[in-house]
C-alpha cells in the first residue's frame, strides 16, 4: 500500500505541518519511501459524510448509479454517504439494501450505507421489514420514507417504538400531505405573484412538532431530513432544550436560495422542501451555527433531462448537490473549519453511529479526509460534473473552494481535483 506524506497542510485552520499516511491510517514515524503531496495552503477535513445522498440504483441507473454518485461525492470530498430508499424497487427488504451496499462496495469510492425504508414501497400503509435490513449485512440504522412523510401517527409510533430496540433511528421527511396537495412551490408571496400553489411552511412544522412528541413519548430517536423553515427551527429549539432525541439537518441549498428563484420557472429551481424565504435562510444559518440544527446534508437528488427541462409543474423536485455542498457551506459560514468538520463530518458520523469516519486526523485514526483549497474559485459548469444528472441549481455561479483531494482509509479516490478512478 502506497504511503503519503501531505507536505505543509492545515489540520482546520491551524499552522502548516506534515501529514503522513501509512497503511490506511494516520501515522508518525518515518516517511521514507512515501509519496509526497505538497500541500501548501489546502486545508485538511475529516472525509465529509452525508446522511442524505439519492443515488438512483435500482431503477433509474440513466440518472444516477452507485457509482457515478460515489464519484460525486467523493470528489466532493467525501468520504462516506447514506443512499436513501426511494429506488425502484424500494429499498424495503433486505434484499435490496444489500444489493446498493454491495454496489457501493464494488464501486469502492466511498462507503455507501444504505438507509432503509420505513414502509412497504413507501406507501405509508404498512412497516417494512425493519428488523431483516438490520440484522443483513448492510446493518441498516437509519430508516426513511424520504421523498414522503410517515403522515400516520399510529405508524410513526410503531416505527419509532421498533428501531428503539436497536438504537435505530427514524428520518422523517416532514411534509403534511394534505397541506400541501398540488404544491408547487413556497406559500408566500411569490407564490402568490405567480399564481403557483404553495406548500406552506406549517405542513413542515405541523410534522415535526407531533413527531418530537412521538419521539419524546416512546424515547425513541428522530432524525428530521431537509429542515426548511424559521418555525421548524423553533419546534426543534423547544424540543432539544426538553431533551427530546432529536437531530436535524439543512441542505446548502436551503442555506443559500430563495422562493424568488421559481420566478424565472426555471424547473432546477423546483425541489422539496421547496426554496423559502430570506428570513427562513437566516435562521436555519443560526440554527447551523448554535448547533439546533446538528448537520449539513445535500440531499443530492439527480434527475433525468426528461424529468427536469420541462414545464415547472411537471418536473421533478430535486437537485443535485454532492460537489457543490462544501462550496456552498463555505460560502455561507466562511473559514469556520471546525464547525464545518463538526456539521459534515463528525456530527453526521456520530448521529449514524458510523465508525472510522468523523475522527479527528490524529495517528492511529483511520486516513479518511479531504483536502481543500479555500483560496481557490471556481465557476460551477453542468457539464463538469462526475454525477450522471446535470440538474445544479449553481450553473454560472462562482464558488469558493476547490476540493483537491480525498483519501478513503489512505487510498486516494481524488488528487488534483480529479477521480482517480
Ligand atoms: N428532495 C427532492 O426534491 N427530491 C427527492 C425526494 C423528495 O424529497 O421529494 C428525490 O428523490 O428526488
Amino acid at each position: 500500500m502506497t504511503s503519503y506524506l501531505i507536505k505543509g497542510v492545515s489540520l482546520l485552520g491551524a499552522a502548516p505541518a506534515d501529514l503522513l499516511i501509512k497503511d490506511g491510517v494516520i501515522a508518525t514515524g518515518s516517511a521514507e519511501g512515501a509519496e509526497v503531496i505538497d500541500a501548501t495552503g489546502l486545508v485538511a477535513l475529516p472525509g465529509l459524510v452525508d446522511l442524505h445522498t439519492h443515488l438512483r440504483e435500482p431503477g433509474r441507473e440513466d440518472a444516477e448509479t452507485v457509482e457515478t454518485g460515489s464519484r460525486a461525492a467523493a470528489l466532493g470530498g467525501y468520504t462516506a454517504v447514506f443512499a436513501m430508499a426511494n429506488t425502484s424497487p424500494v429499498a424495503d427488504t433486505a434484499g435490496v439494501v444489500e444489493q446498493v451496499w454491495r454496489l457501493g462496495r464494488e464501486a469502492g469510492l466511498v462507503d455507501v450505507q444504505p438507509i432503509g425504508a420505513v414502509t412497504v414501497g413507501l406507501a405509508g400503509k404498512q412497516l417494512a421489514e425493519l428488523g431483516a435490513m438490520a440484522t443483513s449485512a448492510a446493518n441498516v440504522r437509519i430508516f426513511s420514507d424520504d421523498g414522503h412523510c410517515v403522515a400516520d401517527p399510529r405508524l410513526m409510533r410503531r416505527a419509532l417504538e421498533y428501531v428503539k430496540a436497536f438504537d435505530g433511528i427514524i428520518a422523517q421527511h416532514a411534509e403534511e400531505p394534505r397541506l400541501t396537495e398540488g404544491a408547487q412551490m413556497h406559500e408566500g408571496e411569490v407564490s402568490t405573484r405567480l399564481g403557483l400553489t404553495g406548500w406552506p411552511a406549517v405542513a413542515e412544522e405541523a410534522i415535526i412538532a407531533r413527531d418530537v412528541l412521538l419521539a419524546e413519548h416512546v424515547g425513541s430517536r428522530l432524525h428530521v431530513c431537509h429542515v426548511s423553515t424559521a418555525g421548524s427551527v423553533e419546534v426543534l429549539r423547544q424540543a432539544k432544550a426538553r431533551g427530546v432525541r432529536v437531530t436535524a439537518e439543512v441542505t446548502p441549498h436551503h442555506l443559500l436560495l430563495t422562493d424568488e428563484l421559481a420566478a424565472s420557472y426555471d424547473p432546477v429551481y423546483k425541489v422539496n422542501p421547496p426554496l423559502r424565504t430570506q428570513k427562513d435562510i437566516l435562521a436555519l444559518r443560526q440554527a447551523l451555527v448554535d448547533g439546533v440544527i446538528d448537520i449539513v446534508a445535500t440531499d443530492h437528488a439527480p434527475h433525468a433531462v426528461e424529468d427536469k427541462e420541462c414545464e415547472w409543474a411537471y418536473a421533478r423536485p430535486g437537485m443535485v448537490g454532492l460537489e457543490t455542498a462544501l462550496p456552498v457551506v463555505l460560502s455561507v459560514l466562511g473559514e469556520e473549519w471546525d464547525l464545518i468538520a463538526e456539521r459534515m463530518s463528525r456530527a453526521p458520523a456520530r448521529i449514524a453511529g458510523l465508525t472510522g469516519h468523523g475522527t479527528d486526523l490524529t495517528a492511529g485514526q483511520p486516513a479518511n479526509l479531504t483536502l481543500v483549497d479555500p483560496s481557490a474559485r471556481r465557476v460551477v459548469d453542468p457539464a463538469e460534473l462526475a454525477s450522471r444528472s446535470r440538474n445544479t441549481p449553481y450553473a454560472g455561479t462562482t464558488l469558493p473552494g476547490r476540493i483537491v483531494a480525498t483519501f478513503l482509509r489512505g487510498e486516494p479516490t481524488v488528487l488534483d481535483g480529479k477521480a482517480v478512478k
